[in-house]
């Protein structure tokens, strides 16, 4: 079942005095990812007074860190990644609400202790008991997590409590089902909050608005007159020091079970009609229980799937991903991914749309590009003019452009010309600090639904199956490419390209 809060979601964020105060208990604490987003995010939200006064945050792993250390790698954390530069004069203010206390998740004694730290900061920051539980930590730990903080009576709370889970959500159907099992035994679904970072991305979350807040953009998406959508997700990165975990999931559990199938429902959903937030989580699972399904046998007809080798990306030469350290030598992991999918309902009908990722490509760049249907009139000759495009670009820029076919001045000629807006994202906020945000208030409008991920995992079992038999050839591309050639015959075969 779907949860919302009562706001409307297209609605500006609102201020620290609409959140109460709280307990974060961040487990990860001393991971990647509390490093480069959610300690930026958490001081951006501070810096715009979106904090209340009173919040504590109990940073959770196994490195014996002090307070003060802890404090310390939060400030380099800061000087590095922060979107703003670091106050002086309130950045210890901000460092206060830190503390950090060692542990093994996988040692039950030691949740009795952390209950302690919990309740003595409860007390002495007159925190009610309102408690958010942050899971930055592998997949594999969410499980014992869970369990240890019910089993310790963590989650007993006189306020409320709230776990938020980071992606990959499982790693395929089965588990992902009986994680979701295990979780329903500790927490509520309307207390579960899934993060996928791309649901925060203010483009994609103001996409459902778009459309509505300007009708001429209404017109021009007639579905009638839509050739095709492509969604891109295209990174210049390689495998990094991730290889353990990589080399797992590959690019269709990393990226396409969540954050390119929530772009499929985000694209679909909002055509043609305003929408409210309740209604959102319902149009996505309208459009992933549309998704036709492609069976494993089929997979190569619909799917294509890649690795890189040796490259050069943005003039860099780089390694190949089977040198990449962790990388095992005669690894098939898929670190390219495209597909071509069809949503069988009245709406989106004949319309395909490809999505695509990988790592090593030529250029970092998340959009969505809608292509017309070509001019069928023979004035003017086919080959003369590009189809319109009408991209949306979500990252690392963000904006808006469409394509056009005008007449070069004193020429018979047309010359394809772009009409591009592009926001300013200077003083925008990030995903993290808009989805922190948003699980702090208690608003899980542009979190993960149990529905959407059950039924992404569902579409894509049979390609993971599919995968792991060989069913499909594994293609080699570049880095510093655009990924396999095998990618765009799936697309001259419908006598498209892409964008
Ligand atoms: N990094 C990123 O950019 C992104 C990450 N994610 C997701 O976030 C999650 C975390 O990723 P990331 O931060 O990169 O991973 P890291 O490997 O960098 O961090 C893992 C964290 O888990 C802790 N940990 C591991 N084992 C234990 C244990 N037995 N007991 C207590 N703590 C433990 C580690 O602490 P210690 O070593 O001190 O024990 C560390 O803080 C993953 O689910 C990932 O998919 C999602 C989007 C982007
Ligand atoms: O979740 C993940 O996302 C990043 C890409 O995120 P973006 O915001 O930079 O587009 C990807 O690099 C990583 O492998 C994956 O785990």
């Amino acid at each position: 079942m779907t949860k919302f809060i009562e706001v409307d979601a297209l609605q500006e964020v609102k201020s620290s005095k609409d959140i109460q105060a709280l307990t974060f208990v961040l487990f990860g604490a001393t991971g990647d990812l509390a490093k480069r987003k959610l300690f930026p995010a958490l001081y951006n939200l501070f810096l715009a007074e979106k904090l209340p006064n009173s919040f504590s945050v109990i940073g959770l792993g196994r490195r014996e860190w002090s307070h003060e250390f802890f404090h310390s790698k939060i400030e380099e954390s800061l000087r590095t990644y922060a979107r703003k530069d670091v106050q002086e004069d309130s950045l210890q203010d901000f460092l206060n609400h830190f503390q950090y206390s060692p542990l093994d998740v996988t040692d039950k004694s030691a949740y009795k202790r952390l209950q302690t730290h919990i309740e003595d900061r409860e007390i002495e920051l007159n925190i009610p008991g309102n408690r958010l539980f942050y899971l930055a930590v592998d997949p594999n730990l969410v499980e014992v997590i869970t369990e240890n903080l019910h089993a310790s009576g963590l989650n007993q709370t006189s306020g409320w409590r709230r776990l938020v889970v980071e992606k990959p959500f499982g790693t395929d159907l089965k588990s992902a089902q009986q994680l979701n099992k295990k979780l329903s035994e500790a927490f509520d679904e309307m207390e579960i909050y899934r993060i996928d970072h791309y649901l925060g991305k203010p483009m994609v979350q103001n996409l459902a608005s778009l459309v509505f807040a300007n009708p001429a953009l209404a017109s021009l998406l007639d579905l009638k007159q839509i050739a095709n959508v492509q969604i891109t997700a295209s990174e210049t990165v390689g495998v990094e020091t991730r290889a353990a975990y990589y080399d797992n999931a590959g690019a269709i559990r990393d990226m396409v079970q969540n954050h390119l199938l929530q772009l499929v429902m985000m694209t679909a959903l909002h055509l043609p009609e305003n929408i409210t937030a309740e209604e959102i989580g319902n149009k996505k699972i309208e459009v992933i229980e549309s998704l036709k399904p492609i069976e494993k046998e089929d997979a190569h007809k619909h799917v294509i799937r890649g690795q890189y080798r040796a490259g050069e990306v943005l003039d860099t030469p780089v390694i190949g991903y089977l040198d990449e350290p962790g990388v095992p030598e005669n690894s098939m992991n898929d670190t390219y991914f495209a597909a071509r999918l069809h949503i069988d309902n009245p709406v989106w009908g004949e319309i395909p749309f490809y999505i695509r990722t990988g790592k090593r490509l030529d250029q970092k760049s998340t959009r969505i590009v809608f292509e017309f249907k070509k001019q069928k009139r023979a004035l003017i000759p086919a080959e003369e003019l590009v189809p319109n495009l009408l991209t949306l670009e979500i990252n690392p820029s963000e904006g808006i452009s469409l394509k056009l076919n005008i007449k070069e001045p004193s020429s018979e000629r047309f010359k394809p010309t772009c009409i591009n807006f592009k926001t300013n994202t200077d003083d925008q906020s990030d995903a993290y600090e808009l989805l922190l945000f948003d699980a702090m208030l208690g608003n899980a409008t542009f979190f993960a639904h149990w529905d959407e991920v059950e039924l992404s995992w569902k579409w894509i079992q049979p390609l993971l199956e599919a995968f792991e038999n060989n069913l499909l050839p594994l293609h080699t591309y570049p880095a510093g490419s655009t990924g396999p050639e095998a990618a765009d015959e799936l697309l001259k075969s419908n006598n498209f390209k892409w964008w």
